[in-house]
């Protein structure tokens, strides 16, 4: 519009102008909005992984499938951390309560020896476990809850490797996080308590320089991801960060995802037996 030539009022100008400008930085809003919302993300993000916020609770699946397993995860090692450890277990437990809402399969869990600082922990931080369903919260040890027969201790430093999981049995997942401080605690504990012991098949499926320890939110995922799949690898595959694959492992992951559904059996073998792989460090 010509302003010059224009009958409106002064003010009425001025007013149209103000609409124009507003109008034309529409896009440039929109693009400072997209920002401020992916620094927000992030934030949230980075305050979830330092502890300072629980991670966000998924919504649970629809035409969830529950298995009879039960999954234990040991929180006797309370007074064996420090409080950074504490907050980590405490996040990491979260995120197994998680897991277990939105998978296919859910299994029976449970947390045991329950108490302390972890407690205290969710007792002030996290809060809404109190609302948690489809979770024991016991003071008391495995020992005195379950068969002792029934019961299998995870632990990577197990020689004994599982081929499958029975439904049947209790699968105890040490709740401790000690940037491998403690070798073999776990193992050494159910020896100790006559417990039989197992570890997961990774040698099997994918190839790591050195540790092969896992987080306790991770191996929880990788075992409800079984119950879905039988299948180990793609569990693993679902379940480990991909940054921690080597570059050929994931561009061949990411060329598999853009194509759609590829047969996992038949690729992933071949990306991570193949080629040198990045040693797996877990997020502790
Ligand atoms: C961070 S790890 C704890 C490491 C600890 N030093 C120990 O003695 O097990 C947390 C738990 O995850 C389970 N876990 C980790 N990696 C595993 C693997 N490769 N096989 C079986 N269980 C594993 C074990 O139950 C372990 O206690």
């Amino acid at each position: 519009m010509n302003l010059q030539q224009s009958s409106l009022s002064k003010n009425a100008l001025k007013k149209l102008l103000k609409q124009q400008k507003w109008e034309e930085s529409r896009q440039e809003r929109k693009a400072a909005q997209k920002e401020k919302d992916k620094k927000k993300k992030l934030e949230k993000k980075k305050a979830v992984e330092l502890g300072l916020i629980p991670p966000p609770i998924k919504k649970p699946k629809p035409n969830q499938i529950t298995s009879n397993m039960r999954v234990v995860i040991d929180l006797s090692f309370d007074s064996m951390m420090t409080d950074t450890e504490i907050t980590s277990v405490s996040s990491q437990l979260t995120r197994c309560y998680s897991a277990n809402r939105s998978t296919l399969h859910s299994v029976n869990l449970f947390f045991t020896s329950y108490g302390q600082r972890i407690q205290n922990r969710f007792d002030t931080k996290i809060q809404s476990h109190i609302n948690w369903k489809d979770v024991v919260f016991d003071t008391k040890s495995y020992l005195e809850r379950f068969d002792k027969d029934d019961l299998v201790y995870l632990t990577a430093d197990a020689t004994d490797v599982i081929d499958e999981l029975d439904e049947n049995k209790v699968y105890i997942i040490g709740g401790i996080v000690d940037k491998n401080r403690h070798k073999n605690l776990c193992y050494d504990k159910a020896k100790k308590e006559n417990i039989a012991t197992a570890q997961l098949p990774i040698e099997k499926c994918i190839k790591l320089t050195t540790r092969k320890v896992l987080t306790i939110n991770h191996v929880f995922e990788i075992l409800v991801r079984w119950l879905e799949y039988k299948d180990w690898q793609k569990a693993f595959l679902d379940v480990i960060p991909q940054r921690k694959f080597n570059e050929e492992g994931k561009k061949k992951r990411r060329i598999k995802q853009n194509v759609g559904a590829t047969d996992l059996k038949s690729d992933i073998p071949d990306i991570m037996q193949n080629s040198p792989v990045k040693e797996y460090e877990p997020s502790e």
